[in-house]
């Protein structure tokens, strides 16, 4: 739309170019000074009629020596304007013989001065200059003011079309723009749900496995420890077999309450699988970290579940692990905390267990993803 008013506004102003740059003043002020040189000329006839003397011809001289001036300016005027002076062709026959009469009147005036019966051929001849005088100026007159009428038409129609040029560029800019702000905000949906697990809004493994190696970098930088969590439901295919699956989603969507609720801003909390959550933790020690997973089971076991008025108690239990300066991989992490994990099964669950590297480096023998779904 812009480029299709852009087009037309340019050819409009390509067609009106000679129209729109044209300056009138000037040929205005000489058609009225050549129109006011008609009753300077008929007054010295007159006075040259009435005593034809010397100083009277004197006087003839002069008006008619500025009539063809004033009337030289406003042929040369005509042609600085190409379009006026199309438009007044058919004034050029009288402009012309106006020149050749200011030319013969001189010649008689001279004759009359010597034969005074020549005076009234003169003053017929002055009548004529006359009457083309006024017919012709007015006419210019007429077509001067009509072409500046149009000028003032075309900067109108232009002022026009550059507003409407302005107003369709900024609804282009602003139709742009709403463009670009959904895309981005279709962007940041779609970079969440890449990042984000549907049923609780925690992280998903992607996302955790991103961060625990830049957390890993930055802990080894810094020499701080690093600890990390997993946690997994209890018996949670009983929840699922007695209550049915919304119950069971219920439960997750309150644990990851809590899990959000216990941690820190800087934890990084996440559903990694059906029922098992971890929650890496920088910048704690291993202590620190086994009060946090110790509150998180209890919170959990005491917390009053209830789905179609039926009570549920649901218990978790917790591995732990904890690198001293951020020196083991994220799968060493993970693998121990996974062995700790077993452990808090094995002895009877709803229980925190901790298994922690033995070396700066541990040389745990894991060979499988660590983040690959329990069995
Ligand atoms: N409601 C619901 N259940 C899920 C979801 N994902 C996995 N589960 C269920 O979680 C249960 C996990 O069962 P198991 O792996 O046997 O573990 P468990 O019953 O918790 O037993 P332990 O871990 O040994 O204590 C299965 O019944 C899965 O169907 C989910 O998104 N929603």
């Amino acid at each position: 739309m812009a480029i299709g008013t852009a087009l037309l506004v340019g050819y409009y102003v390509y067609s009106a170019r000679q129209q729109l740059g044209a300056d009138y003043t000037a040929l205005v002020g000489d058609i009225v000074r050549a129109q006011q040189t008609a009753p300077q000329l008929n007054h010295a006839l007159e006075s040259f009629i009435d005593e034809p003397f010397g100083l009277h011809l004197r006087q003839i001289h002069h008006t008619l020596w500025l009539s063809e001036q004033y009337l030289e300016h406003v042929r040369h005027g005509l042609q600085q304007h190409p379009q006026l002076h199309r438009d007044t062709a058919y004034l050029e026959g009288d402009l012309s013989l106006l020149g050749e009469q200011l030319i013969e009147l001189e010649a008689r005036a001279e004759a009359a001065l010597v034969d005074r019966s020549l005076l009234p051929e003169l003053q017929r001849l002055s009548m004529d200059i006359e009457a083309t005088m006024a017919w012709a100026y007015s006419e210019l007159n007429t077509a001067v003011h009509s072409a500046a009428g149009r000028q003032r038409l075309i900067m109108q129609r232009l002022s026009w079309a550059v507003t409407g040029l302005v107003l369709a560029v900024m609804l282009i800019a602003l139709t742009l723009l709403a463009a670009v702000l959904h895309l981005q905000r279709q962007r940041n949906t779609l970079k969440m749900l890449m990042l984000t697990d549907e049923l609780t809004g925690l992280y998903n493994r992607r996302h955790l496995v991103d961060a625990a190696s830049r957390t890993l970098t930055d802990a080894q930088r810094h020499q701080q420890p690093i600890s990390l969590l997993l946690l997994d439901l209890d018996y949670f295919k009983h929840v699922n077999d007695t209550y049915g699956h919304p119950a069971g989603d219920d439960v997750l969507r309150k644990v990851s309450q809590q899990l959000c609720n216990i941690s820190r801003a800087t934890d990084i909390v996440a559903r990694i699988g059906g029922e098992e959550f971890c929650l890496l933790m920088p910048n704690t020690p291993v202590d620190d970290a086994e009060n946090v997973a110790e509150r998180i089971r209890h919170a959990i076991a005491i917390e009053p579940l209830t789905h179609l008025d039926r009570h549920l108690q649901q218990t978790v239990s917790i591995g732990v692990t904890t690198s001293l300066n951020g020196a083991q991989s994220f799968q060493q992490l993970y693998s121990l905390a996974d062995q700790a994990l077993y452990q808090a099964k094995a002895l009877g669950r709803n229980r925190v267990e901790s298994v922690l590297p033995t070396s700066p480096v541990s040389q745990t023998n894991e060979t499988h993803h660590p983040l690959e779904e329990r069995g």
